[in-house]
């Protein structure tokens, strides 16, 4: 029987480290040997999480006081808040050196910690971590994930926009101004912890843009848009909020470069994405929604033609715990720890 690797999940109590713990439970790879929490240290993770009654999981406990260099993790997935996924490696890396990340938090996602600092209001606390930390992309980046030791996970809005659009870029098909994403998201997003702009009387019966002008996943979009186009890209992007848990459906607008038709535009995407394993493009004029891809970690993508003359409306759709999250950060542990890239999160939607 093939061995499995020793697995911690760092933040297990919130959604994305459910997600998984839901998805590591039926990978074949894969032992669940850590599960951390912070308020609900201490708690079984079926008193949290009752979907979980009937498997035997670790007892959630305190990252506090963990000897690293004993547990003999493989592999640790980091689904902590902002700020804190860089404190706790520095510690953990330095005890166990040999230990695999994939960290689903924002921490390592830029390249240039001065851009970090700007965005999320303090300084780098690892900035040597920084240096070493594969931007986690599977689809754009799969051969540097494969050597990787530290894989920053994507954003799940960055995510959703990238894969429709760095193709694109990368082909120099369409224009690098005017870029117009417009992004809406279920509110599983914002995570589990309790907080007043989440409550149902505030959410539910509409919806409603935030971070306009200013969300820190523009600096995200900034670095991979840029890199991808081989010169400074900036895009206007706009979240919104919506009543709903899961999904993320992102409306691109974008103008085709040197009479580039939004079928020819679409022939890029049917290309590039010929062998990819999560990412689906529809056939022209065909349009995705959340519901196709709910609990799934494909990405389905749709381009149609607009009535302004050269312009498309691309559309995206994912499933933000799933590939925009936790599914996203098996697949990269997958390309990591040399297993097959689809095992264990080959799941199809949920539908309804
Ligand atoms: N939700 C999503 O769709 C996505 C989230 N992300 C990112 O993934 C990370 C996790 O997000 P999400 O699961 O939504 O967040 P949640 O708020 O749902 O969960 C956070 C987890 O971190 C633990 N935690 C909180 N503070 C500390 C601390 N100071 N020290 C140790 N543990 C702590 C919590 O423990 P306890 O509950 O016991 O207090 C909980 O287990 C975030 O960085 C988020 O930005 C990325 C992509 C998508
Ligand atoms: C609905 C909602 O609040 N979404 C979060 C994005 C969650 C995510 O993927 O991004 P990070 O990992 O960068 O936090 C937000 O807008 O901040």
């Amino acid at each position: 029987m093939a061995t499995k690797a020793k697995i911690g999940v760092l933040g297990a109590s919130g959604y994305t480290g459910s997600e998984l713990v839901r998805m590591l439970l039926r990978h074949p790879r894969a032992e669940i040997a850590m599960l951390t929490a912070d308020r609900r240290a201490g708690q079984a993770m079926r008193s949290v999480f009752p979907q979980f009654s009937p498997f035997d999981l670790p007892t959630l406990v305190s990252i506090e006081g963990q000897d690293w260099s004993t547990a003999g993790l493989d592999l640790v997935f980091c689904a902590l808040p902002h700020a804190t996924t860089q404190k706790v490696l520095k510690d953990l890396l330095a005890k166990a050196p040999d230990t695999k990340v994939v960290d689903l938090s924002a921490d390592f996602r830029l390249s240039d910690t001065s851009a970090y600092a700007r965005w999320y209001g303090h300084e780098h606390h690892a900035p040597e971590l920084q240096k070493e930390a594969v931007y986690g992309l599977a689809e754009i980046h799969k051969r540097e994930i494969k050597k990787a030791q530290l894989v920053a996970n994507p954003g799940c809005y960055t995510t959703c926009a990238q894969l429709p659009l760095i193709p694109l870029l990368k082909n120099k098909a369409i224009e690098t101004d005017g870029i117009v994403v417009d992004a809406k998201s279920g509110m599983t997003g914002a995570g589990r912890s309790a907080k007043e702009a989440m409550l149902f009387s505030e959410v539910s019966e509409g919806f409603h843009a935030y971070g306009v002008g200013g969300h820190r996943h523009m600096a995200e979009l900034d670095q991979e848009f840029s890199a991808a186009a081989g010169k400074e890209v900036i895009v206007s992007f706009t979240p919104h909020l919506v009543p709903m848990n899961r999904g993320i459906l992102s409306t691109i607008y974008v103008q085709g470069r040197r009479g580039k038709t939004p079928e020819e535009l679409h022939e890029i995407l049917l290309n590039f994405y010929d062998k990819a394993d999560f990412v689906h493009v529809l056939p022209f004029g065909e349009t995705p929604q959340t519901r196709h891809v709910r609990g799934s970690n494909w990405t389905f993508i749709g381009v149609a033609k607009d009535r302004v003359p050269g312009r498309a409306i691309v559309i995206s759709a994912l499933d933000n715990l799933v590939k925009g999250a936790s599914g996203q950060a098996i697949q990269n542990m997958n390309l990591m720890l040399g297993y097959p890239e689809t095992m264990g999160i080959d799941q199809v939607a949920l539908f309804p």
